[in-house]
């Protein structure tokens, strides 16, 4: 497990972390979410012994590493952009920790090849980085930091320099290989889909703070306040209340509470129908409905329809202050 205790970060007189803890469960992929300037890189490599906190504490598996040297944490890390050895072969690149710790020459071998096939390169051991794709590139940087087999994976935006469907493809399969090798991994991220796709534990940071920690379902079912639920996901307003626009569904008739609303316009979206909505009180609501549902009101602009809350109550919060809008 990763701890950490109250740990607060100024670079001048602005403050990058402001007494943040956190805590990161052995073998779990944690991600730290959040928008550009929120942190997540400064708390990233402050546990990694980058950067070093004004005050507080960081322990690994119990050991307080707070003044300890990155090269004594047992971390591998990757970043967006990775520094290749340009002169090395892949094969070099990936064994160049172990080449400096001294391990003998068979051993890395066998270890580089056990790697190279982990993360899809064994045909490509003698190949310069100049000769491999932006994608292989950053799967010979995740090999590489897991040579020296650490205790912890930090990956700061690793696939943030690639085109999206790369990038969609190496989510994938980092979280196939970390469900191979298990180690805790900690990665910086400010894409929700990111996040709620292959972490199991999300951290979501905001202005030098966390806001909260939880798995994907609990942070989208169960926001703490508006900016996590505005940063997992699209939000409706209807008066002071939030909900996702798939939790508002559209009536043919008056029903019960049902507002009553008129359609301003209805885009189609593949499988999600968008429709836009103006309420009695000049209000306008996005919902967000399947095409199904959709083409059985036969829906458009101009028509009127009812409007209900639906979907898990606790989902939906009341609007506090103007957080939500930091968002949007
Ligand atoms: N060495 C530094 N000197 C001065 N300010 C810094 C330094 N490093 C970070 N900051 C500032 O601290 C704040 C937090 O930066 P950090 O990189 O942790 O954010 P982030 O959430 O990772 O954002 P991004 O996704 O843009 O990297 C930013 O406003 C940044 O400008």
């Amino acid at each position: 497990m990763i701890t950490v205790s109250n740990v607060s970060k100024r670079f001048g007189d602005f403050t990058a972390l402001d007494d943040v803890s956190i805590e990161v469960p052995d073998g779990s992929l944690t991600a730290l979410l959040g928008p550009s300037g929120s942190g997540k890189s400064t708390l990233l490599r402050i546990i990694g012994g980058l950067e070093f906190a004004d005050s507080g504490t960081v322990t690994i598996h119990g050991d307080d590493v707070t003044g300890v040297v990155p090269q004594k944490r047992g971390i591998g890390f990757v970043f967006q952009h990775y520094a290749a050895f340009k002169h090395m072969t892949v094969h070099d690149n990936v064994g160049f920790g172990l080449k400096i710790r001294k391990t003998p020459k068979e051993r890395i071998d066998d270890r580089v090849n056990e790697l190279l096939k982990i993360v899809g390169l064994a045909g490509f051991a003698k190949r310069y980085p100049s000769q491999l794709s932006g994608g292989q590139r950053q799967r010979m940087a995740l090999a590489r930091a897991l040579a020296v087999e650490p205790r912890v994976l930090l990956l700061d935006e690793p696939f943030g320099a690639l085109d999206a469907k790369v990038r969609a493809e190496l989510r994938e399969w980092l979280r196939r290989l970390h469900e191979e090798v298990h180690v805790t991994t900690l990665l910086v991220t400010h894409d929700q889909e990111e996040a709620l796709s292959i972490a199991d534990n999300i951290a979501v940071m905001d202005n030098a703070r966390i806001e909260q920690v939880g798995g994907p379902r609990e942070l989208y079912d169960r926001p703490a306040n508006s900016f996590v639920m505005g940063f997992l996901g699209p939000v409706a307003q209807v008066d002071d209340t939030l909900v996702r626009p798939h939790d508002i569904s559209l009536l043919a008739q008056p029903d019960g509470d049902a507002r009553e609303a008129q359609v301003t316009r209805v885009s189609h979206l593949g499988f999600e129908v968008r429709v836009e909505l103006q309420l009695g009180d000049g209000q306008t609501v996005f919902a967000q409905l399947t095409r199904t549902e959709a083409a059985q009101l036969e829906l458009g602009a101009g028509d009127i329809v009812w409007l209900a809350l639906t979907g898990d109550r606790d989902a939906r919060l009341v609007r506090e202050d103007d957080r939500l809008d930091a968002v949007a």
